[in-house]
């Protein structure tokens, strides 16, 4: 079995891969926490032969992770943000500084989809661009839906966006404090998102397809007007794609990839910015 892990600043989630068949064969998430113990939070380490990481939390929770998988497991690898990888150019002037949860999105949206946008809607929503030919241009990191909603102490903290919600309901004027409040945080989000992908694309004079995850990314996704396809195992597929364990990896599939959504034409697109632009 593979233990694949995506530590966030919230959540550090987990799957359980098995080698042979490819399939997944069971998932979860525990708070990012200090004193994180995956010996206690993940069952059955017996059964696991190799383990993956991406993580963005404190360096001493991923010193502590590796440590205690590195006694019970045989391999255990951490991905790196590196000047370059699988065809993709790193855009930081310090590559090693992009997070590696974006890294592995770009690189996974770029080995499935050619040039992308790369959207991560977790406690930060981060918007990246990897052109065709490889060119990742950086970009943009956000407050998530949390964050913006904590920050406005509003006493509204507890009462978070119904995942289920339409996005029609959740961008009208909200009549309560905490309808207003998550209403104007999805509003901030959806149409910085909108807005960013056609400001980048009509820069860089091509339609990209977009590709959406994070624990925000079913939610947020109905509010975003470019076509773009969901793929909650994105990271995982950047990790998939460093380094390839099984036979579809090795392939080059990954996952629970989506189909990707045709992007809008250019013309489009600069339309659309030029009609905001007037208003
Ligand atoms: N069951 C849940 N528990 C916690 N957060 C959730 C849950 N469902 C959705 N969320 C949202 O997802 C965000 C965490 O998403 P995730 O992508 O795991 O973030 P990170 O990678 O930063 O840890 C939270 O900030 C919250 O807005
Ligand atoms: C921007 C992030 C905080 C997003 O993390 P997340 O919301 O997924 O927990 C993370 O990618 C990070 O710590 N990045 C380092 C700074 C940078 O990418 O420039
Ligand atoms: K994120």
């Amino acid at each position: 079995m593979i233990l694949d892990l995506d530590i966030g600043n919230t959540l550090s989630k987990w799957r359980l891969k098995d080698a042979d068949s490819s399939e997944i064969r069971s998932r979860g998430a525990v708070w990012t926490r200090e004193e994180w113990r995956p010996g206690s939070d993940i069952p059955d380490l017996d059964v696991v032969e190799a383990v993956r990481i991406s993580s963005v939390a404190r360096a001493a929770v991923l010193d502590d992770t590796v440590k205690l998988l590195r006694h019970r497991v045989g391999a255990v690898h951490v991905a790196r943000s590196t000047a370059e990888a699988l065809g993709v150019i790193n855009g930081y002037e310090e590559p090693g500084r992009l997070g590696v949860d974006r890294w592995m999105g770009a690189l996974a949206g770029y080995q499935l989809a050619g040039g992308c946008c790369a959207v991560d809607c977790g406690s930060a929503i981060t918007v990246d661009f990897v052109l065709p030919g490889g060119k990742h241009l950086g970009g943009y990191i956000l407050p998530g839906l949390r964050l913006m909603k904590e920050s406005l102490k509003l006493g509204t903290r507890n009462v978070a966006i119904d995942p289920d919600s339409e996005a029609e309901e959740l961008l009208e004027p909200g009549r309560r404090t905490v309808e207003a409040v998550n209403h104007g945080i999805y509003m901030a989000a959806v149409s910085a998102i909108n807005r960013i992908y056609c400001e980048v694309c009509d820069q860089h004079g091509v339609a990209l397809p977009m590709l959406l995850t994070g624990g925000d990314a079913r939610v947020i996704s109905r509010g975003v007007q470019v076509p773009h396809a969901v793929w909650p195992d994105m990271v995982y597929g950047g990790l998939e794609a460093c380094f390839p364990l099984t036979l579809a990896e090795r392939a080059g599939k990954m996952a629970g990839a989506p189909k990707v959504a045709e992007p809008v034409s250019l013309e489009k697109i600069h339309a659309g910015l030029a009609f905001s632009m007037l208003l």
